[in-house]
């Protein structure tokens, strides 16, 4: 399956990442309008695209069903062990990874910078252990697959690690940041053997995409 911008099959993430990959798609000259229309299809041929979940988008480039992909920081981040070069930073999807917990519990507060173990909700465990071992703490992490922010307000979890954006979320619930641990946008990335084998097409499309 390789019929899209210089042979190149793409993966593209769907949900919050996704209309703006389109749009940078677009300055490649990719027709991205059956992509757009259709929020079920998932393969594209014609155009050598392939969408999935932000936080699959590594496995599949790793793989090499993908030779390139988009996806976030913060799922690079939480999957570093996957074998995939990161190519461009592409600025878009900007987000901020953040430790927070119940706005004015100034004892949980205090709890944050003291050596116990803390309980920590999360979607994303191994960022959270890494930002607690680095900060010298202990934590219990709790993963839980989305709507982090109930976790502390259930009483289940002094705390969360989760992304942040307008605000609004934490806002709504409660919940303020206390640290903040990385920024998050969209990145390029490619598998390696076809930055290798590809290298021409690649470049190209790097070289393109730096001039957007
Ligand atoms: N406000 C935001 N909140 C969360 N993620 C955001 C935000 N803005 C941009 N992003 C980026 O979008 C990605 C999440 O997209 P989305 O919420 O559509 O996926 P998801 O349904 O959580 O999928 P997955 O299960 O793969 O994490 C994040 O990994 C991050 O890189
Ligand atoms: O600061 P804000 O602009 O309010 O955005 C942050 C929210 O967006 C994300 O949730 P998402 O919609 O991806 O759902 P999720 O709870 O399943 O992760 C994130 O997990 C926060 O809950």
């Amino acid at each position: 399956m390789s019929r899209g911008v210089n042979g190149l099959t793409i993966a593209v993430p769907r949900g919050a990442l996704m209309t703006e990959a389109l749009d940078l798609l677009d300055t490649l000259g990719i027709d991205t309008s059956e992509v757009r229309s259709n929020d079920r299809k998932l393969l594209f041929r014609d155009v050598g695209i392939v969408t999935m979940r932000p936080s699959d988008v590594p496995t599949y480039v790793e793989s090499g069903a993908a030779d390139i992909g988009i996806t976030g920081k913060d799922v690079l981040m939480e999957q570093s062990e996957r074998e995939v070069y990161e190519l461009l930073d592409l600025g878009f999807g900007r987000c901020v990874m953040v430790l927070a917990s119940v706005a004015g519990d100034d004892a949980g507060a205090e709890a944050l910078r003291r050596l116990g173990v803390m309980r920590v909700a999360t979607k994303y465990r191994k960022i959270a252990m890494r930002h607690f071992e680095r900060t010298g703490r202990q934590a219990e992490i709790v993963e839980v697959k989305g709507s982090v922010e109930l976790a502390p307000l259930t009483g289940m979890v002094d705390t969360i690690v989760d992304l942040t954006a307008t605000g609004t979320t934490l806002r709504e619930n409660g919940l303020v940041v206390r640290e903040e641990i990385a920024v998050s946008t969209a990145r390029l990335i490619a598998n390696p053997v076809a930055h290798k084998l590809k290298a021409a097409a690649i470049d190209d499309v790097l070289e393109r995409l730096r001039a957007t």
